[in-house]
């Protein structure tokens, strides 16, 4: 009896050990080791770090609107933990996401570092297991030498010249939601709409007509079975994820699992029928199926399975930042009825009498390309950006272990005033006329090998749909707007963005 009572006690002190190494002794050790270098922080947690803290803060943080006396000074509201531990421990400092260290950074030379650094030890972050499996193996959730040649191809597809052939496309998307308006306008001048969703509606009409060509409406049927998976992945995130628990047949994995195949089998079905009509391989689907040649001249190609995966990443990567910033943007101009104007003389003047502008005309909206640019400063649609560091390495003479996350604090460099002047949590475009004084203050796509592939697309779509509302309508915010900028996946107006339109003409 005793000797089992000794064994008990010898297995459960090994395992409370361990526990405590991993769960303790590690988080304590770590701090220590960035507190001898001056980085100090809120102090970790057992198991949950500060994310119960973070946590509470954005409930907090989202229960009131903002005042439209300042509305482009949103940090205290989307980025809430940062605005209150910044002025306490300063601007890099270290919190923990449960047991995995946090290095925020707002340092524009070490993000920049971090970014760009081609040795590849800094990577992205181990992933939620659900999270992959809506990811698969596209872009966003791919590393190493599988990410690189996937890359090589994926740029080819979004050339400069493969989005001039969408640039039509883009403008059908606009007419067609133009269409809808003009029939809830009827015969009044002015008409309310809440346009966050709207807008993506064209969004997603528009990736789907770059991806899928004449196939778009299917596309938009694939989209809508991803929404829904995403619903149901956002759910799973909002626990804490039990190893294994994807696996057990529960009723919402089984509807996981069904829309996957669901999904799958219908972008299949889109491949074969683009193998069969050799469509002139405009739309993402067919480049992405063509024949492609590196730089050593060897042919690379992507299976049909992996196609079907980028597929799905484009829409995530695509549709949601893409109608975010349209939005924000018109928001913006709603505000700011100045800049408004001046978009829309110059939309007038390039455009002359045709309703959509041509590729060449696009580069002649300097105004409007400037306010694209200062909306997403002030509103950069991922907030923040996370890589992890995949070997000890040292930063600005900051010595960091492996296994740490940097947390880089994009929308503090966008609204830092020793960067952007005193004004800098102002909407004036025109500070894009001047040359830019750090090249690491400004990033909304990101930089370096992972800049986002979707840039040109982006802005191109931006350019036509926002060009071609500014010579229909003219808008300003209604009193039914409330300004309240959320951080959940993309940064978003928590309650819709409800404008009033004037038509202005045929
Ligand atoms: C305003 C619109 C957009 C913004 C602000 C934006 C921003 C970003 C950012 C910040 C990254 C991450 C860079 C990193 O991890 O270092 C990214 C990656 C990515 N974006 Fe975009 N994006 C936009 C639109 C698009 C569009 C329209 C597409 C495609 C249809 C797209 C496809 C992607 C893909 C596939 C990646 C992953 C790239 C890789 O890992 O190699 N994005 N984007």
């Amino acid at each position: 009896m005793m000797q089992f009572l000794l064994a008990a006690i010898c297995i459960v002190g090994f395992y409370l050990t361990k526990f405590l190494y991993a769960n303790w002794f590690i988080p304590w050790r770590i701090q220590r080791h960035f507190a001898k270098q001056g980085i100090k922080g809120p102090g970790y947690r057992l198991l949950v770090g500060n994310t119960t803290q973070i946590r509470a803060m954005y409930t907090e943080a989202q229960k009131k609107p903002m005042s439209l006396s300042h509305p482009h000074d949103i940090i205290h509201r989307v980025f809430p933990f940062y605005h209150k531990w910044a002025p306490v421990y300063g601007k890099i400092f270290l919190y923990w996401f449960g047991k995995k260290p946090r290095l925020l950074i707002t340092d524009p030379d070490m993000i920049k570092d971090v970014l760009t650094n081609p040795s590849g030890c800094f990577g992205m972050i181990d992933i939620d297991p659900f999270v992959k499996l809506f990811f698969g193996d596209g872009l966003i959730g791919l590393n190493g030498e599988k990410w690189a040649k996937h890359r090589r191809i994926i740029n080819h597809a979004f050339k400069t010249d493969k989005v001039k052939g969408w640039v039509s496309d883009i403008a059908d998307s606009t007419h067609t939601i133009f269409k809808l308006w003009e029939k809830q306008r009827g015969d009044k001048e002015e008409f309310e709409i809440e346009v966050n969703k709207d807008i993506h509606s064209v969004s997603a009409d528009i990736i789907s007509r770059t991806s899928f060509g004449s196939n778009f409406e299917e596309g938009k049927r694939i989209f809508t079975l991803q929404e829904k998976q995403l619903g149901l992945i956002s759910q799973a995130l909002r626990t804490i994820y039990i190893p294994g628990f994807r696996f057990l047949p529960t009723k919402t994995n089984r509807d996981r699992w069904n829309l996957d195949e669901e999904t799958r089998n219908a972008i299949q079905k889109l491949i074969n029928t683009n193998r069969k009509i050799k469509e002139n391989a405009k739309n993402l689907i067919g480049l992405l199926m063509s024949a492609y040649k590196n730089d050593e001249g060897v042919e690379e190609k992507l299976q049909d399975s992996e196609i079907i995966d980028e597929c799905k990443n484009f829409y995530l990567a695509g549709k949601e930042t893409s109608a975010n910033l349209m939005t924000w943007v018109l928001i913006s101009l709603a505000i700011d009825q100045e800049w408004q104007t001046k978009a829309r003389e110059e939309v007038y003047q390039v455009l002359g009498d045709s309703t959509e502008p041509n590729w060449d005309q696009l580069s002649n909206l300097k105004i409007v390309t400037m306010i694209i640019q200062e909306t997403l400063r002030l509103y950069p649609l991922s907030v923040t950006l996370t890589k992890q560091a995949h070997k000890d390495v040292t930063l600005k003479n900051i010595n960091i272990p492996r296994g740490t996350q940097m947390h880089l604090a994009m929308i503090a460099v966008h609204h830092d005033p020793e960067l952007w002047g005193e004004n800098s949590t102002e909407f004036n475009p025109a500070r894009f006329t001047e040359p830019r004084k750090h090249p690491g203050a400004y990033f909304p796509f990101g930089a370096g090998p992972k800049v986002c592939v979707g840039q040109t697309l982006a802005m191109v779509e931006t350019k036509i749909v926002m060009s071609m509302m500014l010579r229909n309508y003219s808008f300003r915010l209604s009193p039914t707007y409330v300004h309240a900028p959320m951080h959940m996946m993309s940064l978003k107006p928590q309650h819709g963005a409800q404008l009033i339109f004037t038509k202005l003409r045929d």
